[in-house]
């Protein structure tokens, strides 16, 4: 078989290990790899390369990805795509191996109908595709946003300010609601929770009373200009507060064990799924067993928020 492997989308940690575990197992079985540059934009214009054992090493421990993403929003036209099944048929590519989040896998749903072998792998530091329980990316990611929340809280604690954190996830609250119970934080605010303002700074401006020396607030992305809650917040409880925002850091850096684990399992999973002749299915873990799943059923999956930990941040704070 002559596979073809992208990464899409946002970049996540671990995307490096993925393609790694795909090439090595595609070559494995006798299969040849073409890695494809930038995304969907690479696939529109034909930039394949062949790739071979060694133009994989050393790339497991390296954050981003080698193969380069981007985001196409013109793939959703079939007339783009149209020209992308030319460049894989010029090519003699039948199988595709798409590492992406939601987007990407809409992609790679529309591409098999139109005749392409595909497979998803959930690459994303958003953890927002309900088919696994955990994206590659996330817990690197988790990571970093937990770091620099210790951090913060240091000076936060010293200065007996309020400190608003801002963390990413698009429209997935797991990256604040997970960071935020690691650290400790007082409030956290989702998608999912919603943000109840004034019940907020009615709070903040109790826990001052009481004597409580900072307080963590975890936000979503998305939400609201944490700049102008920061003044508010300022303004009403008598805290001291600032607003940091965590940004693009929260993407990069060299992946946990646990994103490199999750990468190799599903890159060769992947690659096994390809070779039974199925098509149109992304690749997960859940209860940490290899999982499955056609792509269209994945993309109407809601995700879920659990109850038990936005409980527990409750209790514990
Ligand atoms: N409905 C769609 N149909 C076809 N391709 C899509 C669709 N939605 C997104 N894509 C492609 O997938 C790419 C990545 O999607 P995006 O949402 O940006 O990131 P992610 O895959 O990480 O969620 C988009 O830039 C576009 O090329
Ligand atoms: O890189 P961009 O285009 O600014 O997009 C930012 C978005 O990308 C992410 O970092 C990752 O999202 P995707 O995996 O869907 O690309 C989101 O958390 C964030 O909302
Ligand atoms: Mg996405």
């Amino acid at each position: 078989m002559r596979i073809g492997v992208l990464t899409s989308g946002g970049d996540s940690p671990g995307m490096n290990a993925a393609i790694r575990a795909v090439v090595r197992a595609a070559l494995s079985n006798g299969d040849k790899v073409f890695g494809v540059s930038d995304g969907y934009r690479g696939l529109v214009e034909g930039r394949f390369k062949e790739f071979t054992r060694s133009d994989v090493s050393e790339i497991l421990n390296r954050g981003g990805t080698i193969l380069g993403t981007a985001r196409l929003p013109e793939f959703k036209y079939e007339a783009v795509r149209q020209l992308a099944v030319k460049q894989l048929q010029k090519n003699d590519i039948e199988a595709l191996i798409c590492i992406g989040g939601d987007g990407t896998y809409a992609g790679a749903l529309a591409l098999h109908h139109m005749g392409i072998k595909t497979i998803g792998i959930p690459g994303t530091i958003d953890n927002d595709i309900a088919s696994s329980d955990y994206t590659i990316g996330f817990s690197t990611a988790l990571n970093t946003a937990c770091d620099a929340i210790d951090k913060l809280k240091d000076t936060s604690s010293s200065h007996q300010r309020c400190s608003i954190i801002e963390v990413m996830g698009r429209h997935c609250g797991d990256l604040a609601l997970y960071s935020g119970l690691c650290t400790g934080a007082e409030y956290i605010f989702t998608n999912e929770t919603g943000l109840d303002k004034e019940k907020l700074l009615k709070d903040l401006k109790e826990n001052r009373l009481a004597g409580r020396r900072h307080a963590i607030v975890v936000i979503s992305e998305n939400m609201t200009d944490v700049y102008q809650l920061a003044k508010e917040v300022e303004d009403y409880s008598g805290y001291e507060c600032r607003a940091t925002v965590l940004g693009y850091v929260q993407r990069g850096g060299t992946p946990t064990p646990e994103d490199r684990l999750l990468a190799a399992r599903l890159g060769g999973f992947a690659v096994d799924l390809l070779k039974q002749g199925v098509s149109g299915v992304c690749v997960g873990v859940i209860d940490n067993e290899l999982r499955s799943t056609p792509i269209e059923e994945a993309l109407n999956m809601k995700n879920i928020p659990s109850e038990e930990l936005h409980n527990l941040v409750q209790k514990l704070k």
